[in-house]
């Protein structure tokens, strides 16, 4: 029997931008619809490009998750999460290990910005990291551990949600609410190169775990056809959504 994922959202694929430059990033989108996924411009292509290329993919009709994971004492976070939902994100994230304060002061900074509804999300544990990158930090626990300690401090703070790996999905919906975003890279669709990623799940099996968001470059961005990547994505989605 197929289990259907509890969101009412049918856009679920968040496509990673991770371009060098404007051009390939926007022949990237011009390839995909706006109805039918998110969008992420994240460090390398920001730092090219500035805000300019956010403007271009709202005017193109998307939705922009701006993954520039801010982390820093409490007001240079906050103000930074205000520019972000001024010029009108979907989605921001800061890195929950900033700490409870920096994560409330962001939050209440984000509720004065007239009409933002700009989700802020916390990023737990890297999905490129395993359980011997947590030990060279001094932190002598399992991953999944550490991503309840942060994802509860999270949603202690305020924020909408996290960006964790779909395989701590299951457990971490039996400790956190039913509204709390798992948001969710680290995906790879059977086929796919790993790559530099560690904890990681298909796009079906995260869908089935619970995960509101899948972040997925590479699988379709390096792929021969991304148009082709994203269309085997979603038919192994559709039945599930
Ligand atoms: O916040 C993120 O989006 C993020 C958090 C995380 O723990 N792991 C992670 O891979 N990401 C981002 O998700 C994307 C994954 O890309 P691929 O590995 O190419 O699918 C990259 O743009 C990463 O910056």
């Amino acid at each position: 029997m197929i289990e259907k994922n509890m969101s009412s959202d049918k856009k679920r694929v968040i496509v990673a931008l991770d371009y060098p430059n404007q051009k390939q990033a926007l022949e990237m989108a011009a390839q995909l619809d706006p109805a039918r996924c998110r969008v992420k411009v994240g460090k390398e292509l920001f730092t090219r490009c500035g805000p300019s290329i956010v403007e271009s993919l709202h005017t193109s009709g998307f939705d922009v998750f701006l993954d520039l994971k801010f982390h820093d004492i409490p007001n240079t976070t906050a103000k930074a999460v205000r520019a972000a939902a001024e010029m009108g994100v979907w989605m921001v994230n800061v890195h929950a290990s900033g700490g409870r304060k920096m994560m409330e002061t962001a939050r209440n900074e984000l509720e004065q910005v007239n009409g933002a509804n700009t989700l802020l999300i916390g990023v737990t544990v890297l999905t490129s990291m395993e359980r011997s990158d947590l030990a060279d930090l001094g932190l002598d626990v399992d991953p999944l551990e550490h991503v309840k300690r942060l994802a509860l401090l999270t949603e202690a703070s305020g924020l909408d949600g996290i960006v964790c790996s779909a395989q701590e999905v299951t457990p971490l919906r039996q400790v956190v609410g039913a509204d709390f975003k798992l948001v969710t890279p680290g995906i790879r669709p059977a086929d796919a190169e790993v790559g530099d990623q560690k904890r990681i799940m298909t796009p079906s099996d995260a869908i089935t775990a619970g995960s509101d968001y899948l972040v997925i470059g590479r699988p379709i961005t390096k792929a021969d056809s991304p148009v082709d990547a994203l269309a085997a994505i979603d038919a192994e989605l559709a039945p599930l959504l």
